[in-house]
């Protein structure tokens, strides 16, 4: 068996709430094969949020382990494990400036230039004339795309997606999920994607985590998973989001 790319061992996370320990994740195990997309899916405040930011040290474990790339998180230098695992938000925080400005930012912090600002607006499907634009300017689709470019830059092993689609209309959506799709193909980056969406969890994911109040209730292949899941309470969880959406 491969070394996974990603793997939980038995983490649990905990936050104080007025005076109140609340635990948000509790002994999670399982991982994420190089090259796939996992899907990771669940109410709100289940804790899918909380397991992402621990696989590039914005959090860290109260118990177990979390391993990139063989090596515990705890044990990476934090701005090269944040190279190599890229983050994206529903809303991409953006600079002050121009698309270019943003564009170059991970470039600029390593104190070298951007090179090709035009290929990086090509790939993620972006006309060149906006590198000169003010990025507050520019759609949500838009700004979602620039700061995938953005992230692209430091060319990450790993990506982290949470939400990245839920603010966009269908339209938008559907071509920030090709996008990711065909950077997952052409660069065999490794992905874990929060969603809402149980049909984009379905089309995309290889492999699909459901966390229901902080336990990883199900974990496997996609395909399996949606197609027949062996827990009731992944069977209520699928039944009432069908219903809904
Ligand atoms: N930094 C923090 N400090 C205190 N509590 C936190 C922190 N981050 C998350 N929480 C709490 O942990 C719980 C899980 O949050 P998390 O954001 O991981 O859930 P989620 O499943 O991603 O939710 P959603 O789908 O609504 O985004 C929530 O009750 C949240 O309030």
């Amino acid at each position: 068996m491969n070394q996974p790319e990603i793997s939980f061992q038995n983490v649990s996370k905990s936050f104080v709430h007025h005076n109140e320990t609340v635990r948000v994740l509790k002994n999670i195990t399982g991982e994420v094969q190089k090259g796939e997309i996992l899907t990771i899916i669940g109410p709100s405040g289940s804790g899918k949020s909380t397991l992402l930011s621990l696989c590039n040290l914005l959090i860290t474990p109260d118990e177990g382990e979390v391993r990139v790339q063989g090596k515990e998180v705890r044990e990476w230098n934090a701005q090269e494990l944040r190279r190599r695992v890229g983050i994206a938000f529903q809303s991409p925080p953006m600079l002050a400036g121009t698309a270019f400005e943003n564009l170059s930012l991970p470039a600029k912090l390593r104190g070298k230039e951007l090179e090709n600002p035009e290929q990086y607006m090509e790939y993620v499907g972006l006309p060149k004339n906006l590198l000169t634009r003010e990025a507050k300017e520019l759609s949500g689709g838009q700004r979602q795309r620039l700061s995938l470019a953005r992230t692209l830059v430091n060319e990450p092993d790993v990506l982290l997606l949470d939400e990245i689609t839920s603010a966009l209309d269908a339209n938008a959506a559907r071509g920030v999920e090709d996008l990711i799709v065909r950077i997952n193909r052409e660069r065999h980056t490794t992905i874990l994607w929060v969603t809402h969406d149980l049909a984009q969890a379905e089309r995309v994911g290889d492999r699909v985590f459901l966390i229901i109040d902080g336990k990883l209730i199900e974990s496997g292949p996609a395909r399996e998973f949606f197609a027949g899941p062996q827990t009731e309470e992944a069977k209520q969880f699928l039944a009432a989001k069908r219903e809904s959406q």
